[in-house]
């Protein structure tokens, strides 16, 4: 949604505002901060977490009509979305949550990819041509999750 804004500075913050009933909070709060990682190694962001107030990464579970002028589909179709930044909505991040999303396992989709992919739209990214990169618009879980989880990884050993 409205791509090709950037964030003005480098330090940002994101706010977990609800969660989904199908992941504890610890997962969902694992996911969220490995997707964040994702885009911290890559660019010169910091995200930092905040538990009040408004922070510039909004996250939020919500279902079909949840507040903006993009109401959610049910189960599969659109699995969540993000708004480039800017002010205010801009940047905050929705899960549509008639989706099952899950932590590791393969039924259902897994967040941590979703998240990825939504904060990609957050950092003002759209979308990639090339079917194996994060940003391209299909969710095919098998190859993004180990392209990802090899890239955390290396990035957890070497921080
Ligand atoms: C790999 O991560 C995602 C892939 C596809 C989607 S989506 O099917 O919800 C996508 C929304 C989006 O591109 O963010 C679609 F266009 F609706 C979200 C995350
Ligand atoms: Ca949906
Ligand atoms: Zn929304
Ligand atoms: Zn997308």
């Amino acid at each position: 949604f409205g791509e090709g804004l950037k964030w003005k500075t480098n330090e940002l913050t994101y706010r977990i505002e609800n969660y989904t009933p199908d992941m504890t909070a610890a997962e969902v709060d694992d996911s969220i901060e490995k997707a964040l990682q994702v885009w911290a190694r890559v660019t010169p962001l910091r995200f930092t977490r905040i538990y009040s107030g408004t922070a510039d990464i909004m996250i939020s579970f919500g279902a079909g009509s949840h507040g903006d002028f993009y109401p959610f589909d049910g189960p599969d179709g659109t699995l969540a979305h993000a708004f480039a930044p800017s002010a205010g909505i801009g940047g905050d991040a929705h899960f549509d949550e008639d989706e099952n999303f899950t932590f590791r396992s393969t039924n259902g989709y897994v967040l941590f990819l979703v998240a990825a992919h939504e904060f990609g739209h957050s950092l003002g990214l759209s979308h990639s041509s090339d079917p194996g990169a994060l940003m391209y618009p299909m969710y095919n879980s098998q190859e993004l999750l180990e392209k990802l989880l090899q890239l955390s990884s290396t990035g957890v050993c070497n921080t």
